[in-house]
């Protein structure tokens, strides 16, 4: 069913720089998560450190009940069970070929059989659609494959919790649309918690249950999607939209005057001015293949959507 992750007031910092302080959020059980951001703002370190390779100076991060900010190297281990990581390139052995690098963390991690680990091998590639390719090399194989091949890894042991780092990257906008694809129906299969860090912003609008954004070392906002995507706040409209004009810079966010002046060539106002609340458009939501059964709780996620919708028409 996937597990709950609790964070609370957690912070991070190397040496006197802090990467982001305060935050707060709960990863709800089984649902997508996405976290967005500019370049630097910490998204991997924010990864790092939910999986507890890397320790916050305060806050906690709960788990099952436990503060896994708490824990001793051995128990850590045990709870380092529940998640599947996808790293950004897909982090296989350049040796091995896919089949065994697939198998690697169940010869690692369990004493199954070699007949009970082709089975579960196989069942996962099945999954990400990479039968037929055990025998490859991962130098032989597509970015795409790679990426598939990674997470067919991170499914091996049955997570509860999936953290996907920039799965998109470097892929074409094909490849990208199929990962999502296979993204969305994963989830409705194994029901695990997703949490997706991600620059794509079309994929962040149709893949997630909820969307968080970290910027100036804070999580500005964490929230269901069609929050997100109807938020009149600057920063999420700017980056949601991709542009230059608002409070993210180039290298450093600007100076308050400036960004009025360029929210206001834009005729968008601080927020407060020519649009209602909650007046940006809301992308539809990608839904699982045809023959994967949608979990329960997309009822009420579209019930919540629809009454958005209809409050943004009686607005406008
Ligand atoms: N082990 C480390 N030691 C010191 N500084 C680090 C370490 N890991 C990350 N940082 C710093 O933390 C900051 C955030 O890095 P991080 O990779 O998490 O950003 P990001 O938001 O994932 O960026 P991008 O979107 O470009 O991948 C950077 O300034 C980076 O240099």
């Amino acid at each position: 069913m996937g597990v709950e992750i609790c964070v609370e007031g957690l912070t991070k910092s190397f040496g006197h720089q802090v990467i982001w302080q305060d935050v707060s959020l709960t990863l709800p059980a089984g649902e997508v998560s996405v976290m967005l951001g500019p370049s630097g703002t910490g998204k991997s370190v924010f990864l790092k450190t939910l999986v507890g390779l890397l320790k916050p100076e305060r806050g906690s991060i709960t788990i099952q009940g436990r503060d896994i900010t708490r824990l001793r190297e051995h128990d850590l281990y045990e709870v380092r069970k529940l998640f599947g990581v996808l790293f950004q390139d897909g982090a296989l052995f350049g040796s091995m070929n896919l089949y065994d690098n697939i198998a690697f963390p169940l010869r690692e991690h369990t004493r199954k059989s070699e007949s009970e680990i082709r089975r579960i091998v196989l069942e996962k590639m099945d999954m990400v659609g990479l039968i037929g390719a055990e025998e490859k090399l991962p130098g032989e194989i597509s970015g795409g494959m790679r990426k598939r091949a990674g997470l067919a890894r991170a499914l091996v042991l049955d997570p509860e919790i999936i953290l996907f780092d920039e799965p998109d990257s470097g892929l074409d906008p094909v490849r990208v649309a199929y990962l999502n694809q296979l993204i969305v129906d994963l989830n409705a299969q194994i029901d695990a918690t997703f949490l997706i860090v991600t620059h794509d912003i079309a994929s962040a609008r149709q893949v997630p249950d909820n969307i968080g954004l970290l910027f100036r070392r804070e999580l500005v906002m964490f929230g269901p999607r069609e929050e997100l995507l109807t938020s009149d706040e600057p920063v999420v409209r700017q980056f949601l939209n991709g542009r230059m004009q608002g409070p993210i810079g180039m290298a450093e966010e600007k100076d308050a005057a400036q960004v009025e002046q360029e929210l206001a060539a834009l005729g968008d106002g601080d927020g407060k001015g020519a649009r209602s609340p909650g007046s940006q458009a809301l992308t539809p939501r990608l839904l699982p293949g045809p023959g994967i059964p949608r979990p329960p709780r997309w009822e009420a996620i579209a019930r919540r959507e629809a009454a958005l919708h209809e409050k943004a028409v009686a607005g406008a």
